[in-house]
Protein backbone atom coordinates (compact mmCIF):
# COMPACT_ATOMS: atom_id res chain seq x y z
CA UNK A 1 0.00 0.00 0.00
CA UNK A 2 1.32 3.22 -1.08
CA UNK A 3 0.08 6.36 0.63
CA UNK A 4 0.74 9.96 -1.39
CA UNK A 5 0.37 13.08 -0.42
CA UNK A 6 -0.31 15.91 -2.55
CA UNK A 7 -0.24 19.55 -1.33
CA UNK A 8 -0.91 23.41 -1.97
CA UNK A 9 1.12 26.08 -0.51
CA UNK A 10 -1.70 29.30 0.27
CA UNK A 11 -1.09 30.76 -2.81
CA UNK A 12 1.91 32.57 -2.10
CA UNK A 13 4.05 33.70 -5.45
CA UNK A 14 7.94 34.47 -5.72
CA UNK A 15 9.12 35.66 -8.89
CA UNK A 16 11.56 38.04 -8.06
CA UNK A 17 12.61 35.92 -11.57
CA UNK A 18 15.69 36.16 -13.56
CA UNK A 19 13.69 36.03 -17.09
CA UNK A 20 15.33 37.62 -19.36
CA UNK A 21 13.26 37.77 -22.91
CA UNK A 22 15.01 39.96 -26.08
CA UNK A 23 10.96 41.07 -26.69
CA UNK A 24 10.27 42.02 -22.62
CA UNK A 25 10.02 45.50 -22.08
CA UNK A 26 12.08 47.90 -19.93
CA UNK A 27 10.01 47.70 -17.11
CA UNK A 28 10.56 45.40 -14.24
CA UNK A 29 7.59 42.44 -14.18
CA UNK A 30 5.92 42.80 -10.88
CA UNK A 31 4.99 39.98 -8.71
CA UNK A 32 1.68 38.43 -9.18
CA UNK A 33 -0.68 36.44 -6.88
CA UNK A 34 -3.48 34.64 -8.33
CA UNK A 35 -6.84 35.02 -7.02
CA UNK A 36 -8.62 31.75 -5.15
CA UNK A 37 -10.24 29.89 -7.43
CA UNK A 38 -13.83 28.95 -6.31
CA UNK A 39 -13.40 25.07 -5.65
CA UNK A 40 -9.79 26.15 -4.02
CA UNK A 41 -11.99 29.17 -1.57
CA UNK A 42 -13.99 26.18 -1.01
CA UNK A 43 -11.49 23.65 -0.15
CA UNK A 44 -9.73 26.75 1.92
CA UNK A 45 -12.81 27.14 4.07
CA UNK A 46 -12.87 23.28 5.04
CA UNK A 47 -8.97 23.65 5.38
CA UNK A 48 -8.05 20.72 3.14
CA UNK A 49 -4.76 22.07 1.74
CA UNK A 50 -3.38 18.14 2.12
CA UNK A 51 -4.40 15.18 0.21
CA UNK A 52 -3.98 11.66 0.80
CA UNK A 53 -4.46 9.29 -1.89
CA UNK A 54 -3.90 5.10 -1.28
CA UNK A 55 -2.01 3.38 -4.08
CA UNK A 56 -2.05 -0.94 -3.60
CA UNK A 57 0.14 -2.22 -5.93
CA UNK A 58 -0.94 -6.01 -7.28
CA UNK A 59 1.09 -9.18 -5.82
CA UNK A 60 4.22 -9.84 -7.72
CA UNK A 61 5.05 -12.87 -9.21
CA UNK A 62 7.66 -13.91 -5.85
CA UNK A 63 4.53 -13.36 -3.58
CA UNK A 64 1.90 -15.17 -6.07
CA UNK A 65 4.04 -17.72 -6.18
CA UNK A 66 4.00 -18.07 -2.18
CA UNK A 67 0.88 -18.05 -2.77
CA UNK A 68 0.82 -15.15 -0.34
CA UNK A 69 -2.69 -13.58 0.97
CA UNK A 70 -3.89 -10.44 -0.07
CA UNK A 71 -3.94 -8.05 3.17
CA UNK A 72 -5.37 -5.26 1.74
CA UNK A 73 -8.61 -4.77 -0.62
CA UNK A 74 -9.74 -1.31 -1.82
CA UNK A 75 -13.12 -0.23 -2.79
CA UNK A 76 -12.33 2.77 -5.41
CA UNK A 77 -16.12 4.37 -5.21
CA UNK A 78 -16.07 4.43 -1.70
CA UNK A 79 -12.80 5.52 -1.15
CA UNK A 80 -12.29 2.81 1.20
CA UNK A 81 -8.85 0.41 2.18
CA UNK A 82 -9.70 -2.44 3.93
CA UNK A 83 -6.85 -4.42 6.48
CA UNK A 84 -7.28 -8.17 6.33
CA UNK A 85 -6.07 -9.31 9.46
CA UNK A 86 -6.87 -12.92 11.20
CA UNK A 87 -5.35 -13.22 14.86
CA UNK A 88 -6.45 -16.50 16.84
CA UNK A 89 -8.77 -17.57 14.20
CA UNK A 90 -10.49 -14.47 14.57
CA UNK A 91 -11.35 -12.44 11.25
CA UNK A 92 -10.57 -8.75 12.17
CA UNK A 93 -10.86 -6.41 9.61
CA UNK A 94 -10.70 -2.61 9.45
CA UNK A 95 -11.28 -0.20 6.91
CA UNK A 96 -9.82 3.53 6.38
CA UNK A 97 -11.42 6.27 3.95
CA UNK A 98 -9.06 8.06 1.94
CA UNK A 99 -9.31 11.17 -0.52
CA UNK A 100 -8.63 9.15 -3.62
CA UNK A 101 -7.93 4.63 -3.67
CA UNK A 102 -6.36 3.02 -6.55
CA UNK A 103 -6.46 -0.63 -6.29
CA UNK A 104 -3.85 -3.37 -7.54
CA UNK A 105 -5.27 -2.84 -11.22
CA UNK A 106 -5.26 0.89 -11.69
CA UNK A 107 -3.17 2.30 -14.14
CA UNK A 108 -0.48 4.56 -14.20
CA UNK A 109 -2.62 7.23 -16.58
CA UNK A 110 -5.76 6.88 -14.19
CA UNK A 111 -4.12 7.54 -10.94
CA UNK A 112 -2.00 10.88 -12.86
CA UNK A 113 -5.68 12.18 -14.17
CA UNK A 114 -7.33 12.12 -11.28
CA UNK A 115 -5.11 13.04 -8.67
CA UNK A 116 -2.39 14.73 -10.44
CA UNK A 117 -3.32 16.52 -12.94
CA UNK A 118 -5.56 18.89 -11.40
CA UNK A 119 -2.57 19.67 -9.36
CA UNK A 120 -0.24 20.49 -12.26
CA UNK A 121 -2.91 23.30 -13.84
CA UNK A 122 -2.67 24.75 -10.13
CA UNK A 123 1.00 25.43 -10.48
CA UNK A 124 0.80 26.66 -14.09
CA UNK A 125 -1.70 29.48 -12.27
CA UNK A 126 0.75 30.23 -10.13
CA UNK A 127 0.47 27.72 -6.91
CA UNK A 128 3.52 25.65 -5.28
CA UNK A 129 2.35 22.59 -4.80
CA UNK A 130 3.82 18.98 -3.32
CA UNK A 131 3.26 15.76 -5.23
CA UNK A 132 4.85 12.81 -2.50
CA UNK A 133 5.14 9.52 -2.63
CA UNK A 134 5.16 7.45 0.99
CA UNK A 135 4.83 3.98 2.24
CA UNK A 136 7.17 0.81 3.26
CA UNK A 137 9.89 -0.09 0.99
CA UNK A 138 8.94 -2.59 -2.05
CA UNK A 139 5.08 -0.65 -2.23
CA UNK A 140 5.60 0.92 -5.56
CA UNK A 141 6.60 4.86 -4.45
CA UNK A 142 9.34 4.83 -7.41
CA UNK A 143 7.01 3.05 -9.68
CA UNK A 144 4.28 5.48 -9.09
CA UNK A 145 6.78 9.10 -9.20
CA UNK A 146 8.99 7.49 -12.27
CA UNK A 147 7.47 4.29 -13.76
CA UNK A 148 8.63 3.32 -16.87
CA UNK A 149 9.88 6.78 -17.65
CA UNK A 150 11.79 6.13 -20.81
CA UNK A 151 10.48 7.39 -24.21
CA UNK A 152 9.44 4.78 -27.59
CA UNK A 153 9.00 6.00 -30.67
CA UNK A 154 8.60 9.40 -29.12
CA UNK A 155 5.94 8.27 -26.71
CA UNK A 156 5.62 6.84 -23.16
CA UNK A 157 5.44 3.34 -22.19
CA UNK A 158 1.49 3.09 -20.66
CA UNK A 159 3.26 2.28 -16.79
CA UNK A 160 4.94 5.92 -17.45
CA UNK A 161 4.67 7.77 -13.53
CA UNK A 162 3.72 10.86 -12.25
CA UNK A 163 7.71 12.77 -12.79
CA UNK A 164 7.04 12.35 -16.85
CA UNK A 165 3.64 12.90 -17.05
CA UNK A 166 3.56 16.06 -15.30
CA UNK A 167 6.46 17.60 -17.18
CA UNK A 168 4.70 16.26 -20.67
CA UNK A 169 1.22 18.49 -19.14
CA UNK A 170 3.04 21.37 -18.20
CA UNK A 171 5.09 21.87 -21.83
CA UNK A 172 1.56 20.98 -23.63
CA UNK A 173 -0.19 23.72 -21.45
CA UNK A 174 2.21 25.93 -21.90
CA UNK A 175 2.61 25.43 -26.07
CA UNK A 176 -1.06 25.28 -26.22
CA UNK A 177 -1.70 28.26 -24.62
CA UNK A 178 0.90 30.61 -26.88
CA UNK A 179 2.84 31.49 -22.97
CA UNK A 180 5.82 33.72 -22.17
CA UNK A 181 7.44 31.35 -20.01
CA UNK A 182 10.91 29.88 -18.96
CA UNK A 183 11.58 27.02 -16.55
CA UNK A 184 14.51 26.28 -14.03
CA UNK A 185 14.67 22.42 -12.31
CA UNK A 186 16.65 21.80 -9.58
CA UNK A 187 16.87 17.74 -8.23
CA UNK A 188 18.42 16.81 -4.88
CA UNK A 189 19.00 14.14 -2.81
CA UNK A 190 18.58 13.48 1.10
CA UNK A 191 20.76 10.84 2.52
CA UNK A 192 21.16 10.47 5.96
CA UNK A 193 20.16 14.03 7.16
CA UNK A 194 22.62 15.30 4.16
CA UNK A 195 21.65 16.90 0.92
CA UNK A 196 23.30 16.09 -2.71
CA UNK A 197 22.63 18.23 -5.54
CA UNK A 198 21.81 15.81 -8.24
CA UNK A 199 22.75 18.19 -10.77
CA UNK A 200 26.22 19.09 -9.36
CA UNK A 201 28.83 19.50 -12.43
CA UNK A 202 30.44 15.72 -13.27
CA UNK A 203 33.48 16.26 -11.71
CA UNK A 204 31.74 16.70 -8.63
CA UNK A 205 29.84 13.76 -8.36
CA UNK A 206 30.85 11.21 -10.56
CA UNK A 207 30.16 8.42 -8.01
CA UNK A 208 28.99 8.10 -4.81
CA UNK A 209 32.01 8.28 -3.11
CA UNK A 210 33.32 11.10 -5.17
CA UNK A 211 30.64 13.31 -4.27
CA UNK A 212 31.37 16.31 -2.31
CA UNK A 213 32.20 16.15 0.96
CA UNK A 214 30.94 19.12 2.18
CA UNK A 215 27.14 18.82 2.12
CA UNK A 216 24.50 21.76 0.99
CA UNK A 217 22.85 23.21 3.65
CA UNK A 218 19.10 24.05 4.65
CA UNK A 219 18.66 27.50 5.31
CA UNK A 220 15.51 29.79 6.14
CA UNK A 221 14.30 32.81 4.12
CA UNK A 222 13.02 34.77 6.41
CA UNK A 223 9.51 34.77 4.90
CA UNK A 224 8.21 31.11 6.56
CA UNK A 225 10.28 29.09 4.10
CA UNK A 226 13.29 27.43 3.41
CA UNK A 227 15.61 27.10 0.25
CA UNK A 228 19.13 24.91 0.00
CA UNK A 229 22.05 27.61 -0.22
CA UNK A 230 23.64 26.67 -3.74
CA UNK A 231 21.31 24.26 -5.09
CA UNK A 232 22.01 24.18 -8.95
CA UNK A 233 19.11 25.18 -10.81
CA UNK A 234 18.95 24.48 -14.33
CA UNK A 235 17.11 26.13 -17.09
CA UNK A 236 15.38 23.55 -20.00
CA UNK A 237 14.00 24.79 -22.56
CA UNK A 238 11.89 21.07 -24.06
CA UNK A 239 10.20 18.33 -21.92
CA UNK A 240 13.34 16.22 -23.33
CA UNK A 241 15.99 18.36 -21.90
CA UNK A 242 14.29 17.59 -18.62
CA UNK A 243 13.66 13.38 -18.92
CA UNK A 244 17.09 13.58 -19.76
CA UNK A 245 18.38 15.51 -16.42
CA UNK A 246 15.50 13.52 -14.62
CA UNK A 247 17.20 10.15 -16.03
CA UNK A 248 20.80 11.93 -15.21
CA UNK A 249 19.98 12.87 -11.65
CA UNK A 250 18.67 9.27 -10.69
CA UNK A 251 21.33 7.00 -12.26
CA UNK A 252 23.12 9.14 -9.35
CA UNK A 253 20.49 8.03 -6.39
CA UNK A 254 21.30 5.50 -3.76
CA UNK A 255 19.83 2.19 -4.53
CA UNK A 256 20.42 -1.22 -2.35
CA UNK A 257 18.33 -4.41 -2.44
CA UNK A 258 16.01 -4.74 1.11
CA UNK A 259 14.07 -8.13 1.40
CA UNK A 260 10.91 -6.85 -0.17
CA UNK A 261 12.77 -4.68 -3.29
CA UNK A 262 15.99 -5.98 -5.16
CA UNK A 263 15.70 -1.82 -6.17
CA UNK A 264 15.11 0.35 -3.02
CA UNK A 265 15.73 3.84 -3.10
CA UNK A 266 17.72 4.59 0.12
CA UNK A 267 17.39 8.26 0.09
CA UNK A 268 14.39 10.86 -1.10
CA UNK A 269 14.54 12.32 -3.80
CA UNK A 270 13.15 15.98 -4.23
CA UNK A 271 12.65 16.83 -8.23
CA UNK A 272 11.48 20.56 -8.30
CA UNK A 273 10.13 22.60 -11.48
CA UNK A 274 9.89 26.29 -11.29
CA UNK A 275 7.62 27.49 -14.11
CA UNK A 276 7.73 31.48 -14.62
CA UNK A 277 4.50 32.87 -16.93
CA UNK A 278 4.79 36.45 -18.23
CA UNK A 279 1.81 37.98 -18.42
CA UNK A 280 0.10 41.40 -19.60
CA UNK A 281 -2.73 43.19 -17.59
CA UNK A 282 -5.15 44.99 -19.39
CA UNK A 283 -3.76 48.49 -18.44
CA UNK A 284 -0.80 47.17 -20.41
CA UNK A 285 1.35 46.11 -16.98
CA UNK A 286 3.99 42.89 -17.47
CA UNK A 287 3.72 40.97 -14.54
CA UNK A 288 5.40 37.40 -13.80
CA UNK A 289 3.19 34.46 -12.13
CA UNK A 290 5.37 31.95 -10.66
CA UNK A 291 4.74 28.24 -9.84
CA UNK A 292 6.60 25.32 -8.36
CA UNK A 293 5.74 21.60 -8.47
CA UNK A 294 8.09 19.75 -5.89
CA UNK A 295 7.84 15.42 -6.91
CA UNK A 296 8.90 13.89 -4.14
CA UNK A 297 9.61 10.00 -3.62
CA UNK A 298 10.81 9.13 0.12
CA UNK A 299 12.90 6.40 0.58
CA UNK A 300 10.85 3.19 2.25
N1 LIG B 1 1.18 -0.59 -9.39
C1 LIG B 1 2.15 -1.45 -9.75
N2 LIG B 1 1.97 -2.29 -10.79
C2 LIG B 1 2.95 -3.15 -11.17
N3 LIG B 1 4.14 -3.26 -10.56
C3 LIG B 1 4.39 -2.46 -9.52
C4 LIG B 1 3.41 -1.51 -9.05
N4 LIG B 1 3.92 -0.85 -8.00
C5 LIG B 1 5.15 -1.35 -7.82
N5 LIG B 1 5.45 -2.31 -8.71
C6 LIG B 1 6.69 -3.08 -8.80
O1 LIG B 1 7.06 -3.42 -7.45
C7 LIG B 1 8.47 -3.30 -7.25
C8 LIG B 1 8.77 -2.34 -6.10
O2 LIG B 1 8.31 -1.05 -6.45
P1 LIG B 1 9.13 0.29 -6.13
O3 LIG B 1 10.59 0.12 -6.38
O4 LIG B 1 8.43 1.40 -6.83
O5 LIG B 1 8.87 0.37 -4.57
P2 LIG B 1 9.30 1.56 -3.56
O6 LIG B 1 8.10 1.82 -2.70
O7 LIG B 1 9.84 2.72 -4.30
O8 LIG B 1 10.40 0.83 -2.71
P3 LIG B 1 11.64 1.47 -1.89
O9 LIG B 1 11.09 2.29 -0.79
O10 LIG B 1 12.34 0.24 -1.38
O11 LIG B 1 12.46 2.23 -2.88
C9 LIG B 1 9.06 -2.84 -8.58
O12 LIG B 1 9.54 -3.96 -9.27
C10 LIG B 1 7.86 -2.23 -9.30
O13 LIG B 1 8.00 -2.31 -10.71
Amino acid sequence: MDPFQSQQSKGTLVSKSPWLTPQSSNKPAREMRPEPSSSRKHDKDKGVNVQVVVRCRPLNEDEQRARNPAVISCNEVKREVYTLQSIANKQIDKSFVFDKVFGPTSPQKDLYDQAVNPIVNEVLEGYNCTVFAYGQTGTGKTYTMEGGAKKKNGEFPSDAGVIPRAITQIFNLLEAQCADYSIKVTFLELYNEEITDLLAPEECSKSIEDRPKKPLTLMEDGKGGVFVRGLEEEMVKTANEIYKILEKGSAKLRKAETLLNSQSSRSHSIFSILIYIKECTPEGEEMVKCGKLNLVDLAG
